[in-house]
């Protein structure tokens, strides 16, 4: 079988953990050992203790026959815990490889990925230390061991009944494997679906009441249905191939045991051979079938499970960042510049191009401008979610690419216009900033997001849990709750993209009053589509089309009359 680049990953995590292989392999050999020796124990009695009538060698044999398989399955479960722990292992490592690298890949690349087809890639890493490795490959290399012994012992017993045997095999092996190649397409056809399947149940659950809105019940459950259907054929087909495999093997078991007894029976009536041999020859022919079965199954689970395998190391082998040697900051003053900066998501499209601009230290800057302008990428770039094209951005005039990731997200705070919040308590997701913040500090952020009046009201105050990504809170809640969470860090660059767009007039106004001292020794770039929030702001640009259309204060920005003040009109006369 060719070792590819994901079988590869396996064999390089089994040799870390070599001693369980070497400790495990040692006792299932002496296992095997135990075990092939029952049938010789067989021939001793028949051949020897019974026609000479020798009981002490009968007793001898008897304790031998009584004891071996026992002690075999002893070893053979000591082995197998040390099997276990390897592919325990295996699991782990890939698992933590997946979410490792999840976490620290940019949103350029996580984004083509689908969260079922995430889950399910998550889930495989079990199947494939847990079941393939433990069960399956470690097995089928023991029993290509277990194999050989017996062809060595038959041998020894009578070469010709062996070469009988060994014209038998070939051909039986023969019409297995053309089974297992076919249960192979079908195992990346279940797979392909099932990974559909996981994608579109995500999608289901978020999507129901858009489903229930537009009435697409009926269509959606065709579509349901349709799908389920088709995977119910799929598996219907698998499990006749393997059925059909199962029969095959038990008919080529039945014809070489016939086979063997009429041979064995010629030689016995030529005195080529003992009674006892032929005795001990019918149990280890099962015995070499059985052996076979498990390596084949071991093969029939190498194709299952090298697609899945695939998929896993597909994503532990991504390339991270490709960054210039970064530097620690302890500090920063929070002036921003972008220079020369072009951008664009894939070619040509959601671009942002040649932006030259600067934010002074301690500056309320403002970003207006038409929908799909590019804003909302700004932010993300000075995040350091996306790197420029072309072009450079500077935090206190050093590249951001020779900044330390973690040294930049620390220093600069983003609340986001999809704000996630986890299934947990509202103490939690805000602590979520800041692991060690004290209560009062909670609370004080949370007055100044204009949320601990609802906090005060809920019976279980900062306990409340809040359901799966904030479901539990209304939209401004959350908001607000985003806000508090990012005032926590007490960044020095606040990035906030539309943070007041869910709140009412009311919550606003009260908000809009507090950024003045939330805003206090910060730097804070502020996107907004309600010009009232940047109103105030020391300066504010005007995005159109990836470009710096037009940049002075509200005054300055009005007396243009150009697109500012014909977005202010457009909101006047419409409030
Ligand atoms: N992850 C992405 N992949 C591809 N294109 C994207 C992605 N995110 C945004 N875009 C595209 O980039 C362009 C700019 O998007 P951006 O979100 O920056 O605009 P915006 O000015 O913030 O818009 P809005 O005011 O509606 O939030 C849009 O054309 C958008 O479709």
């Amino acid at each position: 079988m060719k070792v590819d680049k994901a079988n590869y990953a396996v064999v390089k995590l089994i040799k870390r953990k070599l001693r369980y292989l070497i400790i495990g392999g040692g006792l299932t050999l002496i296992a095997i050992g135990f075990n092939l020796a029952v049938p010789w124990v067989m021939k001793i009695i028949v051949d020897q203790a019974i026609p000479h009538q020798n009981w002490s060698l009968l007793l001898y044999s008897l304790f031998g026959l009584i004891l071996l398989p026992i002690i075999a399955t002893l070893f053979d479960n000591w082995g197998g815990l040390h099997n276990h722990k390897i592919g325990g292992f295996v699991t782990d490592q890939l698992r933590k490889g997946i979410f490792y690298k999840l976490l620290h890949l940019p949103p350029k690349i996580y984004h083509n990925f689908k969260t079922g087809d995430i889950a399910a890639r998550i889930y495989s890493c079990g199947e494939i230390g847990d079941l393939y490795i433990t069960q399956c490959l470690i097995p089928g290399i023991f029993n290509s061991l277990i194999f050989i012994s017996i062809l060595v012992i038959m041998f020894i017993m009578s070469w010709k009944l062996s070469v009988t045997v060994m014209i038998l095999l070939p051909a039986m092996y023969y019409l297995s494997t053309k089974y297992l190649q076919k249960s192979r397409k079908l195992a990346e056809e279940v797979m392909d679906l099932q990974t559909d399947l996981n994608n579109y149940s995500q999608e289901f659950v978020s999507g129901l009441k858009t489903v229930q809105t537009f009435t697409q019940e009926e269509n959606e459950f065709n579509y349901q249905s349709n799908w389920i259907d088709s995977y119910r054929k799929v598996r219907n087909r698998t499990f006749v191939i393997y059925s059909f495999s199962d029969l095959l093997i038990e008919g080529q078991r039945s014809i070489g045991l016939g086979i063997l007894f009429a041979f064995g029976a010629y030689q016995i009536f030529n005195s080529e051979m003992t009674v006892g041999a032929l005795i001990a020859f019918t149990v280890y022919f099962p015995q070499l079938f059985g052996a076979l079965e498990k390596i084949q199954f071991a093969i029939a689970k190498t194709f299952e499970y090298r697609p899945k395998l695939k998929l896993i190391t597909e994503i532990i082998e991504l390339e991270e960042r490709n960054d210039l040697p970064s530097v620690a900051i302890s500090d920063c003053s929070g002036s921003i510049e972008f220079q020369n900066v072009t951008f664009s998501y894939n070619e040509g499209r959601g671009e942002v191009s040649d932006l030259n601009f600067e934010i002074k230290s301690g500056e309320f800057l403002g970003i207006v401008g038409p929908s799909g302008g590019g804003k909302s990428t700004i932010l993300d770039l000075i995040m350091r979610f996306y790197d420029p094209n072309k072009g450079q951005i500077f935090l206190d005039g050093k590249d951001l690419k020779t900044i330390s990731l973690h040294d930049l997200r620390n220093h600069i705070s983003l609340v986001s216009q999809d704000t996630f919040m986890w299934n947990r308590s509202i103490r939690e997701n805000l602590m979520y900033a800041k692991r060690d913040a004290t209560e009062e500090e909670l609370i004080r952020v949370c007055k100044q997001a204009q949320l601990y009046d609802f906090i005060e009201q809920l019976p279980e105050g900062f306990n409340t849990v809040i359901g799966e990504r904030g479901i539990k809170i209304s939209g401004g809640e959350k908001q607000r709750l985003a806000i508090a969470r990012s005032l926590l860090r007490n960044p020095k660059v606040l990035l906030m993209d539309e943070p007041t767009s869910a709140l009412d007039a009311r919550t606003e106004a009260l908000l809009q009053k507090n950024l003045q001292s939330i805003f206090e020794g910060k730097t804070a770039v502020v996107v907004a589509h309600r010009l009232a929030t940047v109103r105030d702001a020391d300066r504010i640009i005007v995005i159109e089309n990836g470009q710096v259309h037009e940049m002075g204060n509200h005054r300055e920005l009005m007396e243009n009359q150009s697109v500012y003040y014909r977005l202010f009109n457009e909101q006047y006369k419409t409030s």
